[in-house]
């Protein structure tokens, strides 16, 4: 156990990238330096307690122990009992910068930031592997099923790509780092939950078809470089055609960024959050502009340039 502090931070993610329902998911990092994604500190303690702060933590449940903070904190400490460590109880604090049901990963990043301070606090009792195994089985507790397309990304970084084969959780895909990732939350909250119910359950034929040559032609293309065939994939068959009827003026802002030389535009995991990929700066300036102007809805709404965060979750440790 460390005896001084251990904080995490873990980036804000896009769930599925249009194209990988459940199994594509990139880490986002603005081009303006800004931290978008949540932060967990760890620090020796008689008893757990848990604290919270930053922009969205009035959004939280009110009770401490429904954070998922905290059940990733009960959920670790049964694991490390299970395999045989020590455990000396430690207080943390969350500092809440994600909107909650934004589809930016904001329950991801608060449980990847939690276990990988955890992680580091107690000296790595945990393979990165069964870390991630941890994060996507909270993940699951809250949004109704076991998906890594956020917990991934937001502990890797990158664009990662769910193998869940033997003991790999996920894979780095090669990116197109000159592409501009704009994102733009609305400021309303839909549950990831509720979005997954109002998927049919079963697809027809064509769309499966459609999903099987879309994702795999986009992997194909980002492993040869040919960055055109892979944004002409980008688009969603599965959620978006469901789930867009949640998003005021969405279709508005879709034909705006494609007739303006965007590459993609879709949903960012479950929504309201969109994103709109450019090749050029001042083409995600004029994004940016127009999604402020036309998808905001309130005050929480906020928009951002970003490129690919390539480092995931960093670590940094303060020695009393
Ligand atoms: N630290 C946390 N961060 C985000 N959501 C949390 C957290 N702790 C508990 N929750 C609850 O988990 C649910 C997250 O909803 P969800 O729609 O999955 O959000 P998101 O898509 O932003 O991850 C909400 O009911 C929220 O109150
Ligand atoms: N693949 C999931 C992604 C949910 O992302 P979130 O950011 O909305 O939690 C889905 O589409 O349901």
């Amino acid at each position: 156990m460390t005896q001084g502090q251990v904080s995490a931070f873990a980036p804000a993610s896009i769930g599925n990238v249009s194209v990988g329902f459940d199994l594509l998911g990139a880490a986002l990092a603005p081009i303006d330096g800004s931290r978008l994604g949540d932060e967990v500190s760890a620090q020796p303690a008689a008893a757990f307690n848990l604290t919270i702060s930053g922009r969205f933590a009035d959004r939280l449940p009110g009770v401490a122990s429904n954070n998922i903070v905290a059940k990733a904190y009960d959920y670790f400490h049964q694991r490390a009992v299970d395999a045989g460590h020590g455990f000396a109880p430690c207080a943390l604090h969350l500092h809440k910068n994600l909107p909650i049901g934004s589809g930016l990963g904001s329950s991801a990043s608060s449980i990847v930031a939690a276990l990988a301070a955890l992680n580091s606090f107690y000296g790595e009792p945990f393979s990165q592997n069964e870390l991630l195994q941890m994060m996507g089985a909270l993940e699951g507790q809250i949004s109704g099923s076991v998906h890594y397309d956020n917990v991934a990304p937001a502990y890797l970084g990158g664009l990662t790509l769910m193998v869940e084969y033997g003991q790999t959780i996920a894979s780095q895909l090669p990116v197109f780092a000159d592409w501009y990732w704009v994102v733009c939350y609305s400021g309303i909250s839909v549950s990831t939950s509720a979005a997954r119910q109002i998927l049919p359950a079963e697809f027809p034929m064509k769309t499966l078809l459609a999903f099987g040559r879309q994702l795999s032609v986009f992997v194909d293309a980002c492993h040869r470089g040919d960055e055109n065939l892979a944004a002409a994939m980008l688009s969603d068959v599965v959620a978006e055609p469901y789930r867009k009827s949640l998003l005021p003026h969405f279709d508005q802002c879709r034909d705006y960024i494609m007739a303006n030389n965007g590459l993609a535009f879709g949903i960012s995991g479950s929504g309201p959050t969109v994103f709109a990929v450019a090749k050029s700066l001042a083409d995600a300036e004029a994004f940016q502009r127009y999604l402020q102007q036309y998808y905001l809805q309130n005050d929480d709404g906020f928009c951002h340039i970003c490129k690919l965060d390539p480092a995931g979750t960093r670590i940094s440790k303060e020695t009393l």
